[in-house]
């Protein structure tokens, strides 16, 4: 393992007051992605500087946003990572705020193989990893409607992507999906949708990587009622008729 940061590197996740024990932990994470990619395809980013970045940097913009300090303060809060990947951006996260129970879910269970051995390599004890599609992960009644802010990032178009994230926000909580600028485009469908979902769109957050590296777009959703009980629809259907489209039954 490298011994110490520089100065410059740890400007990289400064503004999230990431201290000394957090960045050996974010050496780690980003030492087991690496040698893990060469076997599976984890992230197309391997360069040092791009991964702290562009994953682990884009991860944790969410602590910024005054509706994540509910999260923070709710009593039970949890947070559901819906489609975690290789743990972009819940593993971050979780790593950062280790008070605060994560699980991590995704349809894919070499991702999650990998995932249980950075789990264990870090010493986490506030990360439950999830084999499943969120379409009927959405349908155990331990899941739905439970906490307090589901995340996602790089799932599938807004409309789509609401429908496999809101089913497990309790009312009050909020859905944060990572997007880019692109995401102006999937707003109105995504409006229709959240509607359809007993949420509603409270905000468009834009924030800029450092170094130059991208513009994001965070939609907040906010989850005003109970989602009726048909949603999610069975696996494949809110992709193949999404909501917001005129498709959808
Ligand atoms: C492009 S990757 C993004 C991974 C990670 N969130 C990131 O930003 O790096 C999309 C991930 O979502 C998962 N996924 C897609 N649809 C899903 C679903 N319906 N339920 C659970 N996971 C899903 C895939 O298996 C994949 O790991």
């Amino acid at each position: 393992m490298r011994e110490a940061a520089s100065a410059g590197e740890r400007a990289w996740l400064a503004e999230f007051a990431v201290d000394d024990e957090r960045w050996r932990k974010f050496e780690v994470y980003y030492e087991r992605l690496v040698a893990w990619n060469q076997q599976l395809n984890l992230t197309s980013i391997t360069e040092r500087r791009e991964v702290f970045i562009k994953h682990f940097a884009d991860s944790l913009a969410v602590v910024r946003l005054p509706e994540w300090r509910f999260v923070v303060h709710a009593p039970g809060a949890g947070v559901m990572d819906v489609g975690t990947g290789a743990g972009f951006p819940g593993l971050p996260l979780a790593i950062c705020h280790p008070d605060i129970p994560f699980v991590l879910a995704d349809a894919q269970a070499k991702r999650l193989r990998f995932l249980a051995d950075v789990v264990a390599a870090l010493g986490l004890h506030n990360v439950r990893l999830v084999h499943g599609r969120a379409e009927d992960l959405a349908r155990d009644p331990a899941m739905r409607g439970r906490f307090a802010a589901v995340t996602a990032r790089a799932v599938a178009r807004l409309n789509v992507l609401l429908e496999l994230t809101v089913p497990f926000c309790r009312v009050g909580g909020f859905v944060f999906a990572y997007k880019g600028p692109g995401v102006e485009e999937e707003l109105a469908e995504g409006e229709r949708a959240a509607g359809v979902l007993g949420a509603k769109l409270a905000r468009i957050v834009p924030w800029e990587l450092p170094e130059g590296m991208g513009s994001r777009r965070m939609v907040v959703t906010v989850q005003e009622r109970p989602v009726p009980a048909k949603y999610p629809r069975k696996a494949g259907t809110p992709q193949r008729a999404p909501l917001g489209t005129g498709m959808h039954a």
